[in-house]
């Protein structure tokens, strides 16, 4: 039974998923150094923000094939090191959205009204209502950095309180904006006009910082910041001393440069800053959620099912997988065929999409032709994860190209490709929804089922030659399934396919090269 690890609290309801078909250990708490100590024993692992799943920790997953991020940041997760190593990295991208939303929302009404500040000086016997005198947001500007998921969910819910909405994202159309009943603005614009700012943007390299003391120098003196998003954004000493300077009159602030927050400063204002130790996810129905969301998608990737939301997997998705799984079944096989017949090293591979897959999405197909390319060198060790990077770093050079106008076939892929060894291609289809037929070899046109044992030859077109081949397979005890030419002129060159029921000895080949009108022969096992 598979084993998987659970180094963060997450849901009992993901728990239960997890037990349908896993071994499910939970150790939340560990180091680093006693993370990467237990996982290699682990299939998978599932995580929130708690874990740092660093490089040397997925090196040390030898079985590792999925890390489970209960949440939406995959920040605290070295995504590229998993991918370089084929493992799947899937989160929950909407399971927490309301939540992570809801929670912006109730810090800026807290920091409003000055809620912990007066909510402490009565519980500690006070009844001091001078002190908390508050702002109401009813028509005041809120500046939203960051329209996706979260930052729009902000949107209807202040539109509802009577705000003006400004929205900056440069990846948002006005259309969206104006559905939401925002402006979009550039970041001067909303940093100058905005009494609220709120972040729901990732962390990346554009963003960190963004609100800088330029930026916050832009402000108004009675804004106030609110960040629900990734420690970072913000610079803290920037915000600190601008604070403390009252150039701003509050921040609200759930996520920090560094978690869980240590010797801050800013723990040492009073009521204009409130600070909540990262608990944007947390409520019973997000954490239900996103636990539910991401074991199953461990259960499926264990049961050797895609997973819905893999971040490392790019294009796709479950309907993108549904549509174009029969075609990457081929470029797969396709792949596999053209890489064995280059032999060598392949420096370039040529993807061709033809008729109506000319229209489809090219990078599953691509992926999978890769794979299937890739997959005599490195066996098991290439996946859909992986394809990519290993080409690239292979030094696989990759053209795609369309021609919606080739209509043998409904849809058909060619590939070529060009290797240390020569240059070799080959085109297929489908037959019916799934059955794969190889279409044509290096020009020559040929109607084939792949099977695992093959052997291809180039030769002159001349009388006696397939009787020859036969006889030598049959000296060998090699019985043939099938056999085909594929010739474009009389007596010119041609093609010989073979399926094999045996695989091929030993020695063979060379006695079959040395048959008079062979110029070549290849095997191949697919
Ligand atoms: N505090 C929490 O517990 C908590 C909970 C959930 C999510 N989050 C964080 O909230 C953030 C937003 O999450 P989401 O689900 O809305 O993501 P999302 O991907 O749906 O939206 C992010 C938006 O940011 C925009 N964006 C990207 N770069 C930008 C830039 N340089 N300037 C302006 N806009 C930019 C994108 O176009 C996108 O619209 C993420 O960082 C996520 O990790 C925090
Ligand atoms: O990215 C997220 O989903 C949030 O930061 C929540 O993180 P958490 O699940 O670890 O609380």
């Amino acid at each position: 039974m598979a084993k998987v690890l659970v180094s963060d609290p997450i849901d009992q309801a993901g728990i239960d998923i997890l037990s349908q078909v896993a071994t499910v250990d939970i150790k939340t708490g560990l180091s680093s150094e006693e993370l990467a100590q237990i996982i290699p024993e682990y299939d998978a692992l599932m995580i929130r923000s708690g874990s740092r799943v660093t490089q040397e920790i997925i090196e040390a997953g030898t079985q590792l094939k999925i890390i489970g991020r209960a949440g939406v940041g995959v920040d605290n997760v070295d995504v590229n090191a998993a991918t370089r190593k084929g493992i799947v990295v899937v989160n929950s991208p909407e399971g927490n959205t309301i939540a992570a939303a809801e929670h912006a929302l109730a810090m800026m009404l807290a920091l409003s009204r000055y809620i912990p500040d007066a909510n402490a000086s009565v519980k500690s016997g006070n009844w001091d209502r001078k002190s908390f005198i508050g702002a109401e947001v009813y028509k005041k500007t809120l500046g939203i950095v960051g329209l996706g998921k979260i930052g729009s969910h902000v949107a209807t819910a202040a539109k509802a309180m009577g705000m003006k909405l400004l929205a900056y994202d440069p990846f948002i159309s006005t259309e969206r904006a104006d559905q939401l009943g925002c402006r979009l603005v550039e970041m001067d614009v909303l940093l100058q006009e905005s009494d609220y700012i709120t972040l729901h943007i990732p962390k990346t390299s554009e963003t960190t910082h963004l609100i800088n003391a330029d930026a916050i120098a832009k402000m108004k003196p009675n804004a106030r910041i609110i960040n629900c998003s990734r420690g970072g954004i913000i610079d803290e000493m920037a915000l600190y001393n601008a604070l403390k300077e009252g150039k701003i009159a509050g921040a609200a602030l759930d996520v920090y440069e560094t978690e869980p927050l240590g010797d801050s400063p800013l723990k040492s204002l009073e009521k204009q800053v409130i600070l909540t130790p990262h608990l944007g996810a947390s409520t019973t129905e997000a954490q239900v959620n996103v636990a539910i969301d991401v074991a199953e998608q461990i259960r499926d990737v264990l049961l050797g099912l895609p997973a819905r939301s893999a971040v490392n997997i790019p294009g796709l998705g479950p309907d993108v997988l549904e549509e174009l799984r029969p075609y990457m079944q081929l470029a797969e096989t396709l792949g596999n065929l053209v890489g064995q017949l280059a032999g060598g090293r392949v420096e370039q591979l040529v993807v061709k999409l033809q008729g109506e897959l000319a229209t489809n999405k090219s990078q599953p197909i691509v992926v999978a032709a890769l794979k299937g390319l890739l997959s005599q060198a490195l066996r098991e060790r290439v996946n859909y994860v992986n394809a990519s990077i290993e080409a690239k770093e292979r030094g696989i050079r990759v053209i795609e190209t369309r021609d919606a106008a080739v209509r043998d076939y409904a849809g058909s892929l060619h590939l070529e490709a060009k290797g240390s060894l020569g240059e070799h291609s080959v085109t297929g289809a489908l037959l019916g929804d799934s059955e794969i037929r190889i279409t044509d070899i290096d020009e020559f046109p040929v109607n084939v089922p792949p099977s695992q044992n093959m052997l291809f030859t180039l030769h002159r077109d001349m009388p006696g030659i397939i009787g020859k081949i036969g006889s030598l397979l049959g000296s060998f005890n090699v019985n043939i399934a099938s056999m085909q030419v594929g010739r474009k002129i009389v007596r010119g060159d041609a093609v010989m396919v073979l399926s094999l029921d045996d695989p091929l000895p030993d020695g063979i080949l060379d006695e079959i090269t040395k048959v008079s009108g062979i110029r070549d022969a290849y095997t191949v096992t697919l």
